[in-house]
């Protein structure tokens, strides 16, 4: 077949604005938006595959995005053209029929931006109007491409400060000619907002801060100056810039013409070092919903008052209509971080309902008025606390779906324990050692793991009843991290898996109906889209994000890869590339008394992307204890010098010397020697 020719592409994206996003929620024939539709359901009326034939599903096409972190974006596709992303924010443009390409636009992200975010260079995908192709970039610049030619028409730069780690990852929504786009960052302290820009032009319609600024200048609305009034001035919140950073959800009612956002973690995460008197601190982890015309607060409701686990409600949020109590609400429904489900009522931000989802210890219920009865202990400021669920979350950033013919919501649900204990040297920006990860800039104002958690790892999918708060049925996972969610009308759920599976559930019951195997850890969310009379489905594999950076459930190691499924399809799946890790490093001369200073540097400036060397296996960043003999002799030039700049290895030399590079080489060798040793006398 001829590939789509330019005018072709034209004509099938020309036409786009949000009358016809909203028109294809009669049909579900494209997918437009992020979430599929404004109200984010990722449940699809396409209903040509079902619980009856999804067996016959088989490969039509895969697509080798070249790319070796995260892929988490879910694919946008308009009459037969997809446009799906890549990490360090690359956008592919596909005939979706074939899977052959159309263009490449890479925004050339600095390699050494990579150090400037959390969570790995991932990108959650585009936005599409009027021709129009919005992606924005990891380094905070928001571009809009021809959708036909890849062509970069315009691109601004959506951060205020550059002398803040500002990121972007998320997916932008367009509402009425307006491109709307936040940021992350929270993690390092810088002050959260969400921007409009005109579709056009890129000229700035409206921002709306998330949290108060410096009260010596003027509140920029009203809502800052109710929100400063829940802040403590004492320890200047306004220097570590507050948090509640807008950096993935959002979703849009177009009968009440309100845009629901979800915000961020406060920064730094302790709350006594942020609002040493306590307080809300509004509009951290928060639902707010603002006008999409003005950028006009209206009405917010605060999941996690007083932030101090980086709690985020940055999480998916999805809008349904249901039958409660006998009536018919309009609701919004999360599952953020901190493990409970909320029903909240989308006209005026009332509390309907809140109950845990996974075991919670910071908080076991909800009172009447919507506030959580939290433990004593969750706040401790001298003792170690073990928040579960931690700040991975029970849910992160991997879309839900919701199935209205099931009345079910489908949550990629996980446990990852972690115990965090005040940090007694924290400062702003303070770059010291056994901060962790001072060194490249992380200010969280915890430490980790001061003591052994107690918690075990997990990840499920949480089949999940929101009218009645309980669990239907799940399907267990061997690992944390699994991917987002779709649902469709033909009685399925399809979800990619951390160790390397795509799985489609029938999704009254749960039962696994069918699976293929994928090259890599999924984390992304499948979709499903229709063609001449043919229905289709696509995932998005490539695994990374914050958990995958140091740690994966498979072997399969191979590049990010896009697959579509359709009844009948013959295509092979590609042979999965394995990862070729060995053994534990060995030969690296040390003193072991060089290997307790190694252990400050190394947690210091290496632990959040390489993990722990010889005991995490290695994720999208390579594990240390397992280096190569190269790597272990130029190690300098790695740490030092910049060499893996490109793959966004940060350079050290401003922070680190020689001697600790010497005394990270012992650390890794002596941790591997400790772990050889370990395992002999285990064997014996
Ligand atoms: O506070 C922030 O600004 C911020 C940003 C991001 C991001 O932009 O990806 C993440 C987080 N926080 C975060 O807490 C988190 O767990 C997380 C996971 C991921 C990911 O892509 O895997 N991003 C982020
Ligand atoms: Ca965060």
């Amino acid at each position: 077949a001829e590939p789509i020719s330019a005018d072709a592409i034209r004509a099938a994206t020309g036409g786009i604005n949000t009358a016809t996003i909203i028109e294809n929620d009669a049909s579900d024939q494209n997918w437009l938006n992020y979430g599929l539709n404004y109200a984010e359901t990722r449940y699809s009326q396409l209903d040509t595959i079902t619980a009856d034939n999804v067996g016959e599903l088989g490969l039509a096409w895969s697509y080798n995005l070249e790319s070796r972190r995260g892929v988490q974006a879910t694919p946008i596709v308009a009459d037969g053209v997809m446009y799906v992303t890549a990490s360090w924010s690359i956008v592919h443009a596909l005939d979706a029929i074939t899977g052959e390409k159309l263009w490449v636009y890479d925004p050339e992200v600095p390699g050494e931006y990579a150090a400037k975010g959390c969570c790995d260079v991932v990108n959650r995908g585009v936005a599409i109007y009027e021709g129009k192709v919005f992606v924005g970039s990891y380094d905070g610049y928001l571009h809009a491409l021809d959708a036909a030619t890849g062509e970069l028409l315009w691109k601004i730069d959506t951060i205020e400060n550059r002398d803040m780690s500002y990121t972007v990852t998320g997916a932008p929504r367009v509402i009425n000619g307006k491109v709307i786009i936040g940021n992350g960052g929270a993690e390092f302290g810088v002050r959260g907002y969400i921007s409009a820009y005109d579709t056009e032009t890129g000229d700035t319609v409206w921002r709306w801060y998330t949290v108060p600024g410096d009260p010596a200048k003027p509140y920029e609305n009203d809502a800052m100056k109710m929100a400063a009034e829940t802040w403590d001035p004492s320890a200047k919140y306004w220097e570590a810039g507050g948090g509640g950073t807008v950096w993935d959800a959002m979703a849009y009612d177009q009968e009440l013409n309100l845009l629901y956002i979800g915000t961020g973690n406060g920064s730094p995460w302790n709350q006594h070092l942020r609002s040493p008197a306590g307080g809300d601190n509004l509009f951290l982890a928060s639902i707010v919903a603002l006008n999409p015309d003005t950028g006009d607060y209206v009405w917010h409701y605060q999941n996690t008052p007083g932030d101090t686990w980086d709690y985020t409600s940055t999480q998916h949020i999805i809008l349904a209509d249901l039958e409660i109590d006998g009536d018919t609400r309009q609701v919004l429904m999360q599952a953020p971080k901190n493990g409970f489900f909320y029903v909240i009522d989308r006209t005026n931000g009332e509390f309907i309902s809140a109950e845990p989802f996974v075991e919670t210890t910071w908080a076991k219920a909800y009172d009447a008025d919507g506030r959580p009865i939290e433990n004593p202990d969750a706040r401790s400021k001298d003792k170690p606390f073990e928040p579960v669920p931690s700040a991975y979350g029970a849910h992160n950033w991997h879309p839900m779906s919701f199935n209205p013919d099931t009345g079910l919501v489908y949550i990629p649900a996980q446990g990852v324990p972690l115990v965090q204990s005040t940090d007694p040297s924290w400062e702003l920006n303070s770059h010291k050692p056994m901060s962790t990860m001072s060194g490249v800039g992380w200010n969280l104002g915890y430490l980790f793991n001061v003591v052994a958690p107690q918690a075990t790892p997990f990840g499920h999918l949480l089949a999940w009843d929101p009218v009645n708060q309980r669990e239907a049925w799940r399907a267990e996972y061997v690992s944390p991290w699994n991917g987002g969610t779709l649902t469709t009308a033909g009685n399925l759920v399809f979800q990619g898996t951390a160790d390397g599976r795509f799985i489609a559930y029938n999704a009254t019951n749960g039962e696994a109906l069918w699976q293929v195997p994928m090259t890599s850890g999924v984390i992304a969310a499948p979709m499903t889209w229709e063609h001449d009379g043919e229905q289709y489905v696509t995932i998005a594999a490539g695994w990374g994000g914050v958990y995958g950076l140091m740690q994966r459930a498979t072997e399969k190691v191979g590049p990010g890869r896009v697959f579509t499924f359709r009844i009948g399809g013959s295509e092979e799946i590609p042979t999965a590339e394995l990862s070729t890790r060995t053994e534990l490093v060995s030969g690296v001369p040390y003193d072991p008394e060089q290997v307790t200073a190694g252990l400050a540097t190394y947690v210091s400036n290496c632990l959040f992307c390489h993990g722990v060397p010889g005991v995490n296996n290695g994720g999208a960043v390579p594990n240390l204890g397992y280096s190569e003999q190269e790597v272990l002799t130029n190690a300098d030039a790695w740490v030092l010098q910049g060499a893996g700049l490109h793959n966004g290895m940060p350079r050290f030399d401003a922070h680190l010397t020689d001697a600790d590079v010497q005394n990270v080489l012992a650390f890794i060798q002596g941790t591997a020697d400790s772990l050889r040793a370990a395992a002999a006398t285990k064997a014996q």
